[in-house]
């Protein structure tokens, strides 16, 4: 093994205590605490577990953290009601409806009824439409904390080139956008793509968000390249990434974990996010060299 080994953890740790301070200067400045409230519909283990942690760093990070459960067989008019709320509270700074919700519901008309100025997701049309046409907004947590590491691990991304693998919404489609705004030459990779080694070779920089474990090999990688693990799969009771990560760190020059990389920045983004949204709706400045 000859790769470096990313730290999220560490960085998301940092991160998270610096938002904390910005926080704790928030309230004294707007007499009230950063809110952000977290909608979750159903049991699901994996989405109650990761609603806790959410809610417990927002606490921590001295905001106010306003948890809503709803029943699996919650309809439709009540969940956007409850957004509806939501957005109306002037407590509340960010709303995050947590993904993938039941199946009766339309996540796509949930998530366009979040107010824009409240979406520490960036999940909804808005959001998206300010990211792709270069316009200040509020950016996906996960593809967020990625750019983070890669500008802390490289520091100026311009002219290298770029592939992220998978397209989604919640995390390649934004991730190209922030690569590409940071000048760097973006190949935007899925399912369809002929030939994935063959680009992948090209890159000093690889995305994985492909949702398959191990996907991707180490001797598809250009040597000294920088891999970003974007990967959560359980495999045998264990989480393990898209990347295969013994091949990979044999010819990476720096790797991202799974666990302790993309994961726990997520979270720390999203209270970024929700700082960010908080200083915007109550008209004060945030120093940004502090977060
Ligand atoms: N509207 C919405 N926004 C989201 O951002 C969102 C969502 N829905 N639904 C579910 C996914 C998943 N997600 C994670 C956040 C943190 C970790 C994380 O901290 N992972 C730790 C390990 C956690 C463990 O051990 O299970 C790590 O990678 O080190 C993982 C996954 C946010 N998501
Ligand atoms: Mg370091």
């Amino acid at each position: 093994m000859s790769a470096e080994i990313i730290d999220g953890k560490e960085f998301a740790a940092a991160l998270r205590a610096r938002v904390g301070e910005a926080a704790t200067a928030f309230e004294a400045a707007a007499g009230r605490k950063a809110g952000l409230a977290v909608v979750l519909v159903g049991d699901d283990p994996a989405s109650t577990v990761y609603v806790r942690s959410k809610g417990k760093a927002t606490v921590a990070a001295n905001m106010a953290s306003f948890e809503h459960r709803l029943p699996a067989d919650t309809d439709q008019a009540t969940l956007v009601a409850l957004v509806e709320q939501l957005n109306a509270d002037d407590a509340v700074d960010g709303i995050l409806v947590q993904l993938p919700l039941p199946k009766h519901l339309d996540e796509q008309a949930v998530v366009a009824a979040i107010d824009p100025a409240k979406d520490v997701d960036g999940l909804t049309p808005v959001s998206a439409g300010r990211l792709a046409l270069g316009i200040d907004g509020l950016v996906p947590c996960t593809p967020l904390g990625c750019l983070l590491l890669l500008q802390d691990q490289i520091g100026d991304l311009s002219g290298m080139d770029a592939i992220v693998i998978g397209r989604s919404i919640l995390v390649g489609k934004p991730m190209a956008a922030l690569l590409t705004a940071a000048n760097c030459t973006v190949t935007l990779a899925h399912s369809r793509t002929r030939d994935l080694a063959h680009h992948v070779a090209r890159a000093d920089i690889v995305v994985a968000a492909v949702g398959r474990a191990g996907f991707v090999k180490g001797e598809w990688l250009k040597p000294g390249a920088t891999v970003i693990d974007v990967g959560i799969n359980r495999v045998d009771g264990a989480l393990v990434g898209d990347v295969e990560f013994d091949s990979a760190a044999s010819v990476a020059g720096a790797i991202t974990p799974v666990p302790g990389g993309v994961g726990p920045m997520t979270i720390a983004c999203l209270l970024r996010n929700t700082l960010t949204a908080a200083h915007r709706r109550a008209g004060v400045t945030l120093d940004e060299a502090l977060v």
